[in-house]
């Protein structure tokens, strides 16, 4: 079990950039790091796996403390793997060769079946035998995520994984690498922008903002009950609205156009998404994203109505 204990950290010491962090996780377990860019997500990641050097608190991974560098000739815990946002790979040799690198020689057999599983996760099976800097970025980061993989750790640090991979790609790999970890029951933090990694995948998810944590909770329940509009911001358009004198944080989903209301508001853009369009309104001064069915003119007149369901 990982638990991570007050922890505060600066580059800089005038300028802190976590404090006060506290959180645990299971064996197995996946927990998503989410907060706006330049929050400290990596930074957290790098501190965890024992890359830098807190300034307050402590961190164990079951028994053991998790030390930093100064403590430490070869930074990084031997039962973690980290996949930075910079890969770290081997140029100049194969695909197959980089991920096989850290499985023993003694045991070929093994090893090259091992390897042929890793490429199967990362579907790059047919990509085996060709040098790693002919890949682009995103099969570069499949790579490196399996050679994460190679010798199996007990916990998985993501930074960005899927940021390099095209969308078609990215839905398939993901539900591949997150049932490959369940089934290991290898734990895994992901650092992400993207709330499809948390919503779908991650048991527990954080919020960064100002230093410190603002929420820890399953992704479910801090969609469903957003405490603030950077919360819901991370999953969707929300909007904050002041209502019949109530502010209320609203998706998209939960506005509706309808034929007769009192709550008009005045069509300003309409952005294609496929089955549906995102529709942003001026209501009141203020901007409201709302989903609708068809295109609607700039300057048409609509009215509104919110449904909040549940959620
Ligand atoms: N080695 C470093 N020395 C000094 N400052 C750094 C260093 N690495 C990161 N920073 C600064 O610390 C802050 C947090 O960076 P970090 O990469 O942890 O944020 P992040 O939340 O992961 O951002 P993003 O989502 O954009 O990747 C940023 O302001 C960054 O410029």
């Amino acid at each position: 079990m990982l638990q991570v204990n007050n922890i505060s950290f600066s580059y800089n010491i005038e300028k802190p950039l976590l404090e006060d962090i506290s959180l645990t996780l299971k064996k197995g377990e996946h927990l998503c790091v989410m907060g706006e860019s330049g929050c400290g997500k990596s930074t957290l990641l790098k501190i965890i796996y024992g890359l830098l050097d807190v300034r307050e608190g402590s961190l164990f991974w079951n028994d053991s403390p998790i030390l930093g560098p100064s403590y430490h000739l070869i930074p990084g815990m031997d039962y973690f793997k980290f996949v930075a946002q910079d890969f770290d790979l081997m140029p100049f040799t194969s695909v197959s060769d980089n991920i096989s690198k850290f499985l023993s020689r003694f045991y070929p057999e093994e090893s090259e079946k091992r390897t042929r599983e890793l490429l199967e996760v990362i579907e790059m099976t047919p990509f085996a035998d060709e040098k790693v800097k002919t890949l682009s970025g995103g099969q570069k980061q499949r790579v490196a995520i399996a050679r994460a993989l190679a010798k199996e750790p007990e916990l998985l640090l993501l930074d960005e994984p899927f940021g390099q991979i095209d969308n078609f790609k990215k839905r398939s790999l993901r539900r591949t690498l997150f049932s490959y970890l369940k089934e290991k029951n290898i734990a895994c933090i992901v650092a992400t922008h993207d709330a499809e990694d948390a919503l779908s995948f991650a048991d527990k998810m954080i919020v960064i903002q100002n230093k410190k944590i603002i929420a820890n909770e399953r992704p479910q329940d801090l969609y469903k009950a957003p405490k603030s509009k950077y919360v819901a911001s991370l999953f969707d358009d929300a909007s904050e609205v002041l209502i019949r004198g109530k502010k209320e944080l609203l998706y998209p989903h939960q506005v509706e156009i309808v034929s007769k209301s009192e709550l008009t508001a005045t069509v300003l853009n309409a952005y294609f998404k496929g089955f549906y369009w995102v529709i942003e309104v001026l209501f009141n001064d203020q901007v409201i994203f709302l989903n609708h069915h068809e295109y609607l003119d700039s300057e048409k007149t609509v009215c509104l109505r919110v449904d909040r369901g549940d959620v």
